[in-house]
């Protein structure tokens, strides 16, 4: 088990923590660090590789090109081919850096990257290693305006290097601290949660279930959309998708003709979906694959669903404060770990803290287990204002059951989140084009003023691997 990274609001330092328990040593509490406001712990033994490297997300984007034509000009990447300009963050796996392509290709503009770079042989002794390829795996997978987006990715001595998307805007965690009352008003909180929605939606339908879900982690980009980071906690299954066929009611059915609901109403057996590839890169298929196109039919229309609703872990693996009740207990668990962390998040953003926070880790612990939800009251400026409150409280009481198996988003994945009252309006399509609550490059400034600079000489000098990066 890792030591923990004490972290309090007052001495923010955007790094965030996690802590590794072995399975075999778990007795859920007693082997916990209970010091950090913020630490995770895991341990996961999962199938990894290393998927496509084609992204037509970023095909078209300077960062994407410029790494490209460099790959084409030199062949591998490599550390000397990039010139750090400042640490951005460091985590319990990593630290950070603002770097650029040391060299500018010819007729793009100078692009900034984020490195993470990970201590192999320091993390081999902490035993954090296939944390690192977990992250790595799952990086290399994505193609998603709200996920990071993997450029390139090298060892260099006992380094591992992942150049990835930079953003700007720092995280959502220090966002909060800026509003008033270090609470977002409801509808960035709504268009916050909403982008973060998909982007586990996304991650669910590749079969990864993210499980670290914090403020902390969520980036802003230079367009004031968000990033999800830091995968290092995340675990991979398959993806079989799923028919869910409704029983209809006897009073309902006696509306429509009989025979739709016979299998002659439905077009023959045919995939539906191929693809998502296995581990070994096999493609997969439905297993259930039949849809009926007769209008009449529709009512009875079977749901596909994509996401792994039965995927099981027992790892002990996530945030304290976020941790859900099945992970906790340790009785297995699946995605819906990452709907109660969207729970969480969501009255985290709306009211400053979270709701089950208590002394201490194991007292909060106890909280989550037992301590039914309340939420605080604050005065509503008008009726809007209060119908929208009591639609997030019943999307938060939703996402926070207690029991896996009723909370919301368990049975159908994302749209049942999707279609909750409270997001009722949002253009999930078009929502990369909503303006976003804030405007980056006025964060970039704070955040540039307390970021320690690398010295004139430092970035001039030719390239050579520290002895240390700088890391724990
Ligand atoms: N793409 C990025 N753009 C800008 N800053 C970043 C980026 N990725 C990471 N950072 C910064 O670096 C910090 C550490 O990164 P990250 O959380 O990935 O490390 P970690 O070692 O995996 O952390 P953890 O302890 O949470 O597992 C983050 O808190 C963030 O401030």
């Amino acid at each position: 088990m890792a030591a923990a990274i004490t972290r309090d609001e007052s001495d923010y330092d955007s790094s965030s923590s996690s802590i590794t328990i072995p399975d075999s040593s778990r007795s859920w509490m007693s082997n916990l660090s209970f010091g950090s406001r913020r630490s995770s712990v895991s341990l996961c033994s999962v199938e990894t590789s290393l998927y496509s490297s084609h992204k037509p997300h970023k095909a078209n984007q300077a960062p994407w090109e410029a790494m490209k034509r460099l790959r084409r000009a030199i062949g591998q990447v490599g550390l000397d081919h990039f010139r750090l300009l400042r640490r951005l963050g460091s985590g319990d796996i990593g630290n950070v850096y603002l770097c650029q392509i040391r060299n500018p290709v010819v007729g793009l503009p100078q692009c900034f990257y984020a490195m993470k770079v990970v201590d192999r042989e320091a993390l081999a002794i902490r035993k954090k290693l296939q944390r690192a390829d977990m992250e790595k795996d799952i990086l290399g997978m994505l193609d998603h305006p709200f996920l990071p987006t993997l450029y390139a990715e090298f060892d260099a001595s006992h380094y591992s290097c992942l150049v990835m998307e930079y953003c700007p805007g720092g995280d959502l965690y220090a966002a909060r601290q800026r509003q008033p009352e270090k609470r977002f008003s409801i509808s960035s909180a709504k268009f916050y949660a909403a982008e973060t929605l998909l982007a586990l939606e996304y991650l669910h339908m590749m079969g990864i279930v993210y499980r670290d879900l914090k403020p902390e982690n969520v980036l802003v980009r230079g367009d004031g959309h968000i990033m999800l980071s830091d995968f290092d906690l995340s675990f991979k299954c398959d993806v079989v998708p799923k028919l869910l066929r409704p029983i209809p009611n006897l009073e309902d059915t006696e509306k429509y003709d009989k025979n739709c609901l016979t299998p002659s109403c439905a077009t023959p057996m045919q995939p539906v979906l191929s693809c998502f590839s296995s581990s070994n890169g096999k493609k997969k298929t439905a297993t259930v694959t039949t849809i009926t196109e007769q209008a009449d039919c529709q009512k009875f229309d079977p749901e596909l669903v994509a996401e792994p609703i039965n995927a099981k872990s027992k790892s002990f693996v996530g945030t304290h404060e976020y941790l859900a009740p099945e992970v906790i207990s340790g009785q297995g668990h699946g995605s819906a770990v990452d709907w109660w962390t969207l729970g969480v998040f969501l009255y985290e953003m709306l009211y400053g803290r979270t709701p089950f926070k208590g002394e201490n880790n194991e007292k909060t612990l106890i909280n989550i287990l037992r301590q039914p939800l309340t939420f605080p009251r604050f005065s509503v400026n008008s009726s809007k204002q209060l119908e929208e409150m009591v639609k997030v409280e019943d999307l938060i009481s939703k996402l926070l059951m207690k029991n896996p198996k009723k909370r919301i988003g368990s049975l159908k994945g994302s749209v049942e989140i999707k279609s909750h009252e409270f997001f009722k309006g949002v253009n999930w399509a078009l929502i990369r084009s909503v303006r976003p609550p804030e405007v980056p490059s006025d964060l970039y400034k704070i955040r540039k003023a307390h970021l320690p600079k690398l010295s004139k000489e430092e970035r001039d000098a030719p390239y050579q691997i520290p002895r240390h990066f700088d890391y724990f």
